[in-house]
């Protein structure tokens, strides 16, 4: 890596003091238990490091005495080359071996990090998943746990071997000539009083403003590659376009003044540090020695071969440096994740005496100063439906996530069976609330297993009743291996087929409260009847909620809840609320001649009278 995009990395994203010490802490909580190995992966390293050194050492001792007037001492030659040739071995052996051990290391850990954020997964609030893009967390627990990789197996030993080294090689220089010694230092030197030049107030803003244009730059891309059919579809692709490349202006302007600003003191740190520059020093300094008849030409021998040498580790620091804040930041990442907090466990688990479910002065929202549900007060009695509606936004899904616990309300509770969500215990709450929402996920895994998640030793005849119900059966026995055909590669669902599956997930789970949102999404013909059929079927016996788009399934409903910027604005019977030609009956009102428009403009009725 160069000097400048040394630079680049160390100063740039360099996390907060805060931020770095809470790295340090997890990197050191993950590491304590390994202290040993971790131990002997330095000091293995260390001890190849000082051996390697004694071959240049050999060839000094060697260079004195064949250059040494009179006979060539045969019995110290072989002694020279044999104590060379071994410190060489010895450095095989050891830096092998510290590289084994940090490798095994390496696998504890990242087995250890993949564990613990595997477990927390499972444990950080369901809601929480929905802000998080699926290739966000995928890349923390793929790439930032493989970049803890140099960190453990290789950094370490590297940069205490770049200290040691010179170090080492600089008290055997004192004891040949310690002028000479000095004079070779001078490009160290000479590098390490360029580094506060890097550090200024003006370089550190340049480095964040190239951050910031990359950051920039790299979302533009994602932006304009993502939507590009939704853009191309609507004959937009020359404005993302021209956003893209406005993106890509910025970046080279702000490219343009962090090069000036950097290059020039990254460049002239290049070359101090260069071997061409470093041998001029000493060969200067060594010279001038020589003639002044201070020093023995033998003796610049030393200075050439370990002279190099301590330049050279000045560059592994900034490369190993950079390592160690790649993984800094990728662990920064992990420990994000790891410090999510997880929604409370009761310790003792109550039991819910029943299925009324109650949201009492209900307020929730997701950021802070920016409530979504403003109090909301609702009774939803066992063996009916309620259906909610209203504008897009006003709370609808926000609401119906609350009962399977997605998130806890910020203010009031949400209660099942007398007992607040917050003290049931996961395993009854999941037992109790089924749900289907519109993100349906479903796993690669057989159909059958998908539809038995919940119930994973269900007979095969419940899984196929449960589909029959959600009208996914036939479908399910056209794919190639029926209910045993592995979705995503057997088998491709659309969106409403997906729904469906999902639909019959929840029904084998057969959990007295249903939480339904009657996708729009995917709405088809089969996907409508598929819950018209299951809610017709289920009523009477559940607690369901609904999030209704379609009027018939509003008409079906026991009680209707018209939600309006996150406040209930009417509840009642559908014809009740029609009845009294409230907002319930304004907005269906003006919902009609939405799809009246429709029909007039375009001839057609909206599929499945769509109710939004
Ligand atoms: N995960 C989230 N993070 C931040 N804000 C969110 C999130 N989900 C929803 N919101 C915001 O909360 C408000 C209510 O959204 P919600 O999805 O609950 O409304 P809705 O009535 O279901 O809308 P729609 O009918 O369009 O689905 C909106 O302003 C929305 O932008």
């Amino acid at each position: 890596m160069s000097a400048i995009d040394s630079a680049a990395v160390s100063e740039g994203s360099m996390p907060s003091s805060g931020a770095g010490s809470a790295v340090q802490q997890s990197m050191g909580r993950l590491l304590r238990p390994h202290v040993r190995s971790f131990a002997a992966v330095v000091i293995l390293q260390v001890i190849g490091a000082l051996a390697g050194l004694a071959p240049l050492l050999a060839v000094v001792e060697l260079g004195r005495t064949l250059l040494e007037s009179g006979p060539v001492d045969r019995d110290r030659v072989w002694t020279v080359v044999i104590v060379g040739a071994v410190g060489l071995l010895v450095r095989l052996v050891f830096t092998a071996a510290s590289s084994a051990i940090g490798h095994i290391l390496d696998g504890k850990v990242q087995l250890t990090l993949r564990r613990q954020l595997a477990a927390q997964l499972g444990r950080v609030p369901i809601g929480w998943f929905s802000r998080r893009r699926t290739g966000e967390l995928a890349k923390v627990v793929g790439e930032d746990v493989s970049a803890v990789h140099p960190f453990i197996a290789h950094t370490p030993g590297e940069l205490v071997s770049a200290f040691v080294v010179p170090l080492a090689s600089l008290v055997y220089l004192f004891t040949v000539d310690w002028r000479l010694t000095l004079i070779t230092l001078t490009p160290v030197v000479l590098a390490v009083a360029l580094v506060p030049l890097m550090m200024t107030p003006a370089r550190v803003r340049e480095q964040e403003e190239f951050d910031g244009a990359m950051g920039r730059i790299s979302s533009s891309v994602v932006e304009f590659v993502q939507g590009i059919s939704v853009v191309k579809a609507f004959g937009g692709s020359k404005r993302a376009h021209r956003k893209f490349l406005t993106a890509a202006d910025d970046f080279v302007d702000t490219f343009n003044r962090w090069v000036h600003g950097i290059s020039r003191i990254a460049a002239g740190m290049q070359l101090v540090l260069s071997p061409p520059f470093v041998l001029l020093v000493v060969l200067i300094g060594g010279a001038a020695l020589i003639t002044g008849g201070d020093l023995a030409p033998a003796d610049l021998l030393p200075f050439l071969l370990l002279g190099l040498g301590l330049t050279a580790p000045v560059a592994a620091l900034g490369h190993g440096f950079d390592e160690m804040q790649a993984a800094g930041r990728a662990v920064g990442r992990i420990t994000d994740v790891l410090a999510v907090e997880p929604l409370p466990e009761p310790s003792h688990p109550v039991a819910p005496q029943g299925y009324r479910v109650e949201l009492r002065d209900v307020r929730f929202g997701y950021e802070e100063d920016r409530e979504v549900l403003r109090g909301i007060d609702l009774v939803l009695e066992p063996g009916t439906v309620t259906a909610i509606v209203g504008p897009s936004g006003s709370g609808k899904s926000t609401l119906v996530q609350l009962l399977p616990r997605f998130f806890d309300p910020i203010h009031g509770s949400v209660v099942l069976g007398g007992v607040d969500l917050r003290e049931l215990g996961s395993r009854e709450l999941y037992r109790s609330v089924a749900f289907v929402f519109q993100d349906v996920r479903l796993l690669r895994a057989s159909v059958a297993d998908n539809i038995a998640l919940a119930v994973p030793h269900a007979d095969r005849e419940d899984v196929v009743r449960a589909a029959r119900l959600a009208n996914i059966h036939d479908r399910i026995l056209e794919s190639p291996r029926g209910y045993d055909s592995v979705i995503g590669e057997d088998v491709g669902l659309s969106g409403g087929e997906a729904q469906r599956i999902a639909l019959a997930r929840a029904l084998l789970a057969d959990a007295p409260v249903l939480v339904l949102d009657e996708a729009t999404a995917f709405a088809d013909p089969q996907t409508e009847q598929a819950v018209r059929r299951a809610l017709a079927t289920l009523e009477g016996e559940r607690t369901i909620l609904v999030i209704a788009h379609r009027l018939e399934t509003i008409a079906d409903a026991d009680t209707v809840v018209m939600l309006e910027e996150g406040r209930i604005v009417e509840q009642g019977r559908p014809a009740e609320l029609l009845a009294r030609g409230g907002r319930f009956a304004a907005f269906r009102q003006s919902h009609h001649s939405a799809v009246a428009d429709d029909v007039e403009a375009h001839g057609r009725v909206l599929q499945g009278d769509e109710f939004r």
